[in-house]
């Protein structure tokens, strides 16, 4: 029984994010460096102060004399007892780095460290372990799973090294937050779970930084879940889990003075905490609203989900540093755990929901018998059975309404989260390609600048500038393509409203392929429940048979008693009766007739009876005949479904297989296709190469144009003031009219020269241009395929 689908039996109630301060001592090397205390405590209150001014209230405020006992039995022993009711439990450390998470947590735990030092994680382990034993009437199965968020992938602490590999997280409809492929240890004592725990510490990834000896540099979540059945059948069921989550701590790099691997540690450190402030920050606002909580923005948020604003009690200890050196990261991790207390979760008992309604139902059909008994003044069974059986009809039809129900409503929700995953595939890729083509360098140009440029040459040449603008559309057609990324955010959509838009057959068929066999495996439930109600009433049947059987022996030796007895009465009642007539004539024995005909009556009045008996006992032999005929048509209907259910198995079977080959063929197709891909897109970047080098010698061109153009302006301007010039000199006498005519030949040449230049570096464009037009063709139609693709 693995489910841990949570119903709800009692009303929600919300309870807040508990928060705990724990400011640990001044460490040797915070000493050494003369750090001061800059943390006050307000004696009694659960109030800090950091600084001379700024103060805090949170639920608990350990100072650096608070041993860990003290930390345990105040803050995590309550969610212990929860635990065992059922509920989910989290308890979360934060913190700065150096500031005493891992302390906390027992993180470092081994079998040797020293009582009083020992952390929450072995506490809980001792003290659960502690309450089972004092449980005896309850059945538990406890697992335990170790695992790290280290550089935003997910490592199974578990498992052997050699044999790790990266985790991803599913969400599913019934379990809802699942690492798949996640070692789960089944553990029967104390020592196996602390030796769980001290294979996972030993595996963590720990380095050294300036700040701490001994950081961790991953976020580790170490969880227990207890599953327990009560009752005499134990048919009561429910489950919890307990989420124990060290974080890795906030870092400053010019304090951890961190490089390569550590630097790249800590920048995935500080984003995985950004993204959980992100979240604590969303469902710590009160805009009256839903909104949008962040969880997938990191895998550290997805993994807590349940915890922040979810079904389960949450604890968040968060360690601080008194020393003054630390003020600012300290008054950052206050102001972070103050928002936490804002958030409220909603934290409900794990049970199993078929079996909660089995148990629901024995409660009612137990009832039900009380009251029938106390209605029939305590009648023989026998004599209610009729009764009984319909009441049982009635409530085995209910329980198979209701459970009928429950698949159903199973159904949609494994439905909608397939949809789901789907269309969260899809937006990954819709993603990962608008970054593909933003991050491509032909988006960086600056196509209206490059344009401008292009203006002093191509005045009024509405052709050359074609290309451009084919260029800017299709930087536009990419930014659309962002804006497609909102639209991805409404998975949410009703599963027929979104099957209308798709046209991925792929998709579609995988969607169709999930229904059937949803569908399939109701009708085999159905088939299951019908079989199992129609063996039951057999069942039961046989057992009212096999009573009646054993009475039936003696009703028939008794049937035969007591025709021969009627028989022999009948016999005796005629003698009588004609002594009786022949002493009414002699009145010497009229005090003997008197005694016979009292005999005589007696004996009517026996035979009666015996005639009533004997009508009875006909009555349930009929019954019995009636009930051997039932039991062999409940039979022949059970033979029946049963070749039934082997057919629906087979059919499902096939279709799998089916679906399996279908996939198969898919995945080759996929790859072929990501190949064709590959090829197509190797082919782009090398057009766009291309573009990029003609676009460069395209500018080299425009600029010599350009430079051309101006030569030739001048050259008409000095045209033009030569000319004035002449005009001029032709007053002042014709001495000076060799020197003229020379200078204006000069300039004619010029000016002449210039304007060669010019239609030369125009056509030289015009054929660039041509050049260039199939790679600006290609690259919008890229452009329009990403439109069409997504
Ligand atoms: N309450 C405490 N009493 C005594 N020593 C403590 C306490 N808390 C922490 N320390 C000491 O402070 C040092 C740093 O603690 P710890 O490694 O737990 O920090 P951390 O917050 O887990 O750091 P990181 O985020 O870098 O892993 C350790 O030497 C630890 O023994």
């Amino acid at each position: 029984m693995g489910c841990l689908f949570p119903i709800q039996v009692m009303e929600e109630k919300v309870i807040p994010v508990r928060v705990a301060i724990r400011c640990r001592p001044l460490v040797p090397r915070e000493l050494a460096e003369g750090c001061e205390p800059c943390i006050s405590f307000v004696p009694g209150e659960p109030q800090i102060i950091v600084g001379t001014e700024k103060a805090f209230t949170f639920d608990y405020v350990f100072d650096p004399a608070t041993e860990q006992e003290e930390v345990f039995n105040v803050t995590v022993a309550p969610l212990l007892r929860g635990i065992f009711n059922g509920y989910n439990a989290t308890v979360l450390a934060y913190g700065q780095t150096g500031s005493g998470k891992t302390y906390t947590m027992g993180g470092t735990y081994t079998t040797t460290q020293d009582d009083n030092e020992v952390g929450v994680i072995p506490r809980v382990i001792h003290h659960l372990f502690n309450g089972i034993s004092q449980r005896s009437e309850t059945e538990f199965v406890l697992k335990v799973s170790y695992l790290e968020i280290y550089n935003e992938e997910i490592i199974d602490l578990l498992c052997n090294s050699k044999d790790r590999l990266v985790l991803s997280i599913r969400e599913d409809a019934k379990e809802g937050i699942k690492v798949a492929g996640l070692t789960e240890k089944t553990v029967c004592t104390a020592e196996d779970m602390v030796r769980c725990l001290e294979m996972g510490n030993s595996s963590r990834s720990v380095g050294s930084t300036a700040m701490n000896a001994v950081s961790s540099r991953s976020h580790a979540i170490f969880t227990i879940s207890v599953e327990q059945k009560r009752g005499a059948q134990r048919d009561s069921y429910c489950c919890g889990k307990f989420h124990l989550v060290d974080l890795a701590g906030s870092e400053r790099q010019k304090k951890t003075k961190a490089e390569g691997d550590r630097l790249k540690e800590g920048i995935n450190i500080n984003r995985g905490l950004l993204s959980l402030g992100n979240v604590i920050s969303a469902l710590g606002e009160d805009s009256g609203k839903k909104n949008h909580i962040p969880y997938r923005d990191s895998k550290l948020t997805r993994m807590l989900q349940d915890s922040l604003g979810g079904n389960s009690h949450t604890l968040m200890v968060a360690c601080i540093s008194p020393a003054d050196a630390n003020l600012e990261e300290t008054a950052n991790s206050l102001r972070y755990a103050d928002r936490a207390r804002k958030i409220k979760n909603k934290p409900i008992v794990n049970q199993d929901p078929q079996a909660a309604e089995l148990l629901a139902l024995k409660r009612q059909v137990q009832q039900l018998r009380v009251q029938l008994l106390q209605a029939t003044g305590g009648r023989a069974p026998e004599q209610l059975s009729h009764e009984n059986t319909e009441r049982e009809q009635q409530l085995a039809e209910r329980n198979a309404d209701l459970r009928k129900n429950v698949d159903r409503l199973v159904r949609q929700t494994s439905q909608l989260s397939q949809r789901v995953v789907l269309l969260e595939m899809q937006k990954e890729k819709v993603q990962k390609s608008i970054q593909d083509v933003k991050q491509h360098e032909g988006c960086s140009v600056d196509i209206s600048a490059f344009a401008q440029s292009l203006d002093v040459v191509a005045n009024g040449e509405v052709e050359l500038r074609k290309p451009f603008e084919l260029l800017q559309n299709l930087q536009s057609k990419i930014s659309e393509l962002e804006d497609y990324d909102d639209l991805m955010q409404d998975i949410n959509r009703p599963a027929n409203e979104s099957s209308e838009g798709s046209g991925d057959d792929s998709d579609s068929f995988s969607v169709q392929h999930a229904e059937r066999q949803a569908e399939l495996s109701e009708e085999l439930l159905q088939l299951n429940q019908t079989l199992a109600m129609k063996q039951e009433l057999a069942r039961r049947v046989m057992l009212v048979d096999n009573t009646m059987l054993s009475f039936n022996g003696s009703y028939q030796d008794n049937l035969l008693e007591l025709e021969q007895k009627v028989q022999n009465l009948e016999r005796e009642k005629e003698e009588l009766y004609a002594a009786v007539q022949a002493a009414k004539k002699d009145s010497s024995h009229a005090k003997i007739s008197e005694q016979r005909r009292k005999r005589l009556q007696d004996l009517e009045s026996e035979m009666g009876m015996l005639k009533k008996k004997i009508v009875e006992q006909t009555r349930l032999l009929k019954h019995k005949q009636n009930s051997d005929k039932t039991v062999s048509k409940l039979n022949d209907e059970i033979q029946v479904m049963k070749s039934q259910r082997v057919q629906l198995l087979k059919h499902i079977k096939e279709d799998s297989d089916k679906f399996r080959q279908w996939r198969a063929q898919k995945d080759r197709e996929v790859l072929q296709l990501k190949a064709k891909e590959r090829k197509r897109q190797f082919e782009v970047l090398k057009l766009e190469r291309g573009y990029e080098k003609q676009a460069a010698v395209l500018r080299r061109k425009t600029e010599e144009a350009a430079a051309a153009n101006r030569r030739l302006r001048d050259a008409l301007q000095r045209q033009k003031e030569a000319g004035e010039k002449r005009k001029d000199q032709q007053q002042r006498g014709k001495d000076g009219m060799a020197a003229r005519i020379k200078g204006w030949l000069t300039n004619e040449v010029e000016v002449l020269v210039s304007m060669e230049e010019a239609r030369c570096r125009l056509n030289e464009l015009l054929e660039d241009r041509k050049l260039l037009a199939p790679g600006f063709g290609t690259a919008a139609a890229q452009g329009g395929h990403f439109a069409a693709y997504y």
